[in-house]
């Protein structure tokens, strides 16, 4: 069956030679007086407090359904940049990003709100990936057991604004992990709940693969990406340095890292 899967090689998300760039507004010199921006806007002139960072420069591969794919690299290089623009979150300077359905970003600052409670949050967040209410009504037990919030009490009836970080992003994670999505954009959400919520939630991206989806895993957990994914990209400064089998280019992440 899961060489059927690997034969067809459907792809999910193609990234074409993409470049993104941020422009930072405000950096430098300050706010500047109402008489020289006048000045500036009369000589058509680009304010020079406006900064670009050149953050993801010319990357390009191809995603397949079935795969999980692990984004590594140092602080800065552009990982996270990268999921939001393949979630169609950021818009890119050049090249194209084509993917097959909609993909969905489980970011660590994935909005949900603070002051409604815990099980407002799973009915809402449910409603909002699109689920049907009658499924919400459905999972709803399933969304909360897999999040153990009331392991030590009654927490899912109290506002989300009484969870400690781990707890928060156990919660999202659980609810994006209850729909089965074409692409699931994961961006350290496994780094920041307990070992047992990490064993769960490595089991659970398994089976989001088994459901025909592509998973993303964007973490400085390199046992992490190597527990959950095949295939792993790394990016340093913007650019590819490797796409690969995980366990060669973990390995030679690793050795980079030590100075190898
Ligand atoms: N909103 C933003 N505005 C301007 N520059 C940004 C913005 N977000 C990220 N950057 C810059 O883009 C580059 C890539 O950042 P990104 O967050 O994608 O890196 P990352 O690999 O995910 O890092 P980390 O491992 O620290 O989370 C960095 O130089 C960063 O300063």
């Amino acid at each position: 069956m899961a060489d059927q899967v690997k034969h067809e090689r459907v792809p999910t998300v193609v990234v074409d030679d993409v470049h993104i760039v941020y422009k930072v507004h405000g950096a430098g010199a300050g706010k500047g007086s109402a008489t020289s921006a006048l000045s500036r806007l009369i000589a058509k002139k680009r304010s020079p407090s406006i900064r670009e960072v050149h953050a993801v420069r010319g990357i390009s591969f191809t995603a397949y359904r079935g795969e999980a794919v692990g984004l590594i690299g140092s602080n800065g290089s552009g990982k996270s940049t990268m999921l939001a623009a393949i979630a169609g979150l950021l818009p890119t300077e050049k090249g194209g990003i084509y993917t097959n359905g909609q993909p969905s970003l489980l970011g660590v600052n994935a909005a949900l709100m603070n002051d409604l409670t815990g099980d407002r949050n799973v009915i809402l967040g449910c409603l909002a990936m699109g689920m049907p209410p009658a499924e919400v009504k459905a999972r709803y037990d399933d969304i909360v057991e897999f999040s153990g919030i009331n392991e030590k009490g009654d927490f899912i009836s109290l506002p989300m604004r009484t969870y400690s970080s781990g707890m928060a992003a156990r919660l999202r994670f659980s609810i994006a992990a209850a729909k089965t999505h074409d692409v699931l954009l994961i961006d350290e959400a496994l780094a920041t709940g307990d070992q047992k919520f990490q064993k769960r939630s490595e089991a659970r991206i398994r089976e989001l693969r088994g459901e025909a989806g592509t998973v993303f895993l964007v973490s400085h957990n390199n046992h992490a990406i190597r527990d959950t994914c095949e295939r792993t990209i790394w990016i340093e400064k913007g650019e590819l340095i490797m796409d690969g089998e995980t366990d060669e280019v973990v390995t030679a992440y690793e050795k980079f890292n030590h100075g190898g």
